[in-house]
C-alpha cells in the first residue's frame, strides 16, 4: 500500500478504532499480570508517560493501581483524539520520533517490537534523553525471544515474531538482541523479568 501501518490507520478511522479495542483486550489480560508481579517497578515513581499508550486502557490501570504517580499518556494525535478521558491522566498528542514528554520513567509497551532496529534506537535515545539520569527509568513490555525454549509460549512468541515482520516491519528480539539496542541507545543497565504473559519486562537504567 506504499505505507505503514500507523499511516494506514490514520486515514482509516474504522480500522483505527478496531486496532486500539484489539490492543486494549490484549491490555486487559496483561495488565494485571504486569501490575501484580511487577509493583516495585512502579511503587517508587513520581510520574510516568505511556508512550504509544494507544487509547490509555494501560496507563489508566497504572494509576489506579498506583495514584501516586502522575501519569501522561503520548500518541499519535488521531489515536488521542479518540482515547478515553480520565481525570488524572494527562493527554499529550505528538510523534515519538520527534520528542517524548518529560518524566522519572517511560513505558514502552508492545512499541519497540513494531520497529527496525535503527527506528528502536531513535526512540530509545528520545526516551533515554527525557528521563533524569540519576533516577530515570525506562519499562519495556515486549517478548524476550528464547528461539529454542521448549517453553509453551515459544510457538506464539514466534508467530508474533512473523506478524510483527508482516504487518509493521518489526521483530521480536532475544536477550542479547535487547541488550545491543539499549547499549546503543546509550543506557547504562538493564535487566529483564519473565512474567506470566508472552512478553517480559525490561528496565533499563539512564
Ligand atoms: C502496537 S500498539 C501498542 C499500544 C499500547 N502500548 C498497548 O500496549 O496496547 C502501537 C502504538 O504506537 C503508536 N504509534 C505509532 N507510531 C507512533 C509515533 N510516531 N509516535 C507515537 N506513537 C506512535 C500507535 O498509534 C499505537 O497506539
Amino acid at each position: 500500500m506504499g505505507m505503514n501501518i500507523w499511516t494506514y490507520l490514520e486515514g482509516n478511522p474504522d480500522q483505527s478504532q478496531l486496532f486500539n479495542e484489539g490492543m486494549a483486550g490484549e491490555t486487559r489480560l496483561l495488565t494485571k499480570t504486569l501490575i501484580e508481579d511487577c509493583r516495585d517497578t512502579f511503587e517508587g515513581l513520581d510520574s510516568l508517560v505511556d508512550i504509544g499508550g494507544g487509547n490509555g486502557t494501560t496507563i489508566k490501570a497504572i494509576y489506579e493501581a498506583f495514584p501516586h504517580i502522575k501519569c501522561t499518556l503520548y500518541d499519535l494525535p488521531h489515536v488521542i483524539a479518540s482515547s478515553h478521558d480520565h481525570p488524572n491522566v494527562k493527554k499529550v498528542p505528538g510523534d515519538m520520533f520527534k520528542s517524548v514528554p518529560s518524566a522519572q520513567a517511560m513505558l514502552l509497551k508492545l512499541i519497540l517490537h513494531d520497529w527496525t532496529d535503527e527506528e528502536c534506537v531513535n526512540i530509545l535515545k528520545k526516551c533515554r534523553e527525557a528521563i533524569p539520569k540519576e533516577t530515570g527509568k525506562l519499562i519495556i513490555v515486549d517478548v524476550a525471544l528464547e528461539e529454542k525454549s521448549q517453553h509453551e509460549l515459544t510457538k506464539t512468541r514466534l508467530i508474533l515474531d512473523i506478524d510483527m515482520l508482516v504487518n509493521t516491519g518489526g521483530r521480536e528480539r532475544t536477550a542479547d538482541d535487547w541488550e545491543t539496542l539499549l547499549k546503543r541507545a546509550g543506557f547504562r543497565s538493564h535487566k529483564i523479568r519473565p512474567i506470566r504473559a508472552i512478553q517480559s519486562v525490561i528496565e533499563a537504567f539512564p
